[in-house]
């Protein structure tokens, strides 16, 4: 099976090419396995051209292996490059990754460390699924979800351009974080960026309407009730519409978290979701009931709502479980308006008000795009895979 070795020697901490000198080449070496081409990244975009090239040099083979060592990021480069490829349509790419980048969402979420240290320091653990190749077991299935960015009046309204995720579509504060963090990657590689990002952006509420899509089984998208434990239509039938402002607006598919503590999706560890489906996590201010307006005030007011989120999700997930109480203040029980609402569904539509400029940007695994003014953006789960290549990632 034609096989090709790709690693970011910048990516994360910048141990992407020790870990294949020392680990990667070696252990398939040792195990007779042919590498077919071996590609060190240059730059943004190498490892897309790197297998565009690959896949057409063996254009008919019924499957491709990739052996990657970045983060979500390169992975990222490297879906949207082959899902649009016609070389390799139904074709079975099978990917074993190999953590060298930042956070590592979908390999954490496969492979969930015992530490957050374990990512960087566990040499075996790193290699969990070189070892899968080498074990002959199967590949785990990649979802995809798939997002068109649509143009407004000025630009046609058509899609202006298509974009494949494998982890996370986020706009509102989590794209904002991406946004920011890139300017900080130099000086500060490792996780801490991101916070640093969220201190910056955590005042801001973004202005858009959201519809909610049901998937292919489904009557209506769904919502997590923690009375019942369980998720129950959130609307009558068919769409959801969601009236913001939002502080938060996020959809995961294959992972429950974002960096290896960070559980901000955890149902989709503990209810497996159906195929078709994502799963979103919305914060809306306007559901305090001690909010009744948009104002410089509120919003000031309204950070220790966003950051308590954010802390639970750094608690195996008790974001969750938050809700207001009586007295305003924030309770784990009882029966007032949750801060987060949880959704699973096939897809949505983020409509951002023209005149917010914040939010029209949009996250996809890490990579920062932006809505044209006027222009709204689509996301669905991929149900149609039969016109394109196939992924799946080797685990232990
Ligand atoms: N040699 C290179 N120099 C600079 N950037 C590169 C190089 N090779 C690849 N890139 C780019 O580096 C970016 C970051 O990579 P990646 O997302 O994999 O790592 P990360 O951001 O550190 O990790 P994560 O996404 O898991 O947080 C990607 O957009 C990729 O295109």
């Amino acid at each position: 099976m034609p096989l090709i070795a790709i690693y970011n020697p910048a990516c994360g901490d910048k141990t992407g090419k020790p870990t294949f000198l020392l680990y990667v080449l070696p252990l398939l070496f040792g195990k007779g396995i042919t590498v077919d081409r071996k590609v060190e990244t240059t730059h943004e975009g190498h490892a897309a051209e790197a297998v565009s090239e690959f896949a057409k040099q063996h254009s008919g083979s019924a499957e491709l292996t990739i052996v990657l060592g970045s983060g979500d990021g390169t992975l990222h480069e490297v879906l949207n490059a082959l899902y649009f490829l016609d070389e390799v349509r139904g074709t079975k790419i099978n990917i074993v990754l190999v953590p060298c980048g930042t956070a590592n969402a979908l390999f954490s979420t496969l492979f969930p460390p015992s530490t957050p240290e374990q990512v960087k320091e566990d040499s075996r653990y790193r290699m969990g699924s070189v070892h899968a190749l080498f074990d002959g077991k199967g590949t785990t299935p990649v979802s995809l979800a798939v997002t068109e960015l649509k143009g407004g009046a000025a630009t046609g309204w058509g899609t202006r351009k298509t974009l494949v995720s494998a982890v996370v579509t986020s706009t509102a504060l989590h794209a904002a974080i991406l946004n920011t963090s890139e300017s900080l990657r130099e000086e500060h590689p490792g996780l801490e960026r991101f916070k640093m990002a969220a201190q910056l952006n955590v005042k801001k509420w973004f202005k858009a309407r959201v519809r909610l899509l049901p998937a292919p089984q489904q009557q209506a998208p769904e919502i997590y009730d923690v009375q019942s434990n369980s998720f129950i239509p959130a609307s009558h039938e068919g769409a959801l519409d969601l009236e913001g402002p939002f502080a938060y607006f996020l959809s995961t598919i294959n992972v429950d978290r974002l960096e290896p503590l960070f559980l901000i999706t955890p149902l989709a560890h503990d209810i497996p979701p159906p195929p078709g489906t994502c799963d979103i996590v919305v914060i809306r201010p306007l559901r305090d009931p001690g909010v009744w307006e948009d104002t410089p005030e509120t919003r000031l007011g309204f950070v220790q709502r966003t950051w308590s989120a954010m802390a639970g999700a750094y608690q195996a997930g008790a974001h969750l479980k938050l809700r207001y109480g009586e007295g305003g203040q924030l309770v784990k029980e009882g029966d007032g308006q949750s801060v987060v609402e949880y959704f699973r569904c096939g897809g949505w539509e983020w409509h951002p008000e023209p005149t917010d400029d914040a939010a029209h940007l949009v996250c996809s695994d890490g990579a920062i795009n932006r809505i044209d003014t006027g222009g709204w953006a689509s996301c669905r789960v991929s149900t149609t895979p039969e016109d394109r290549p196939t992924f799946g990632i080797y685990v232990e």
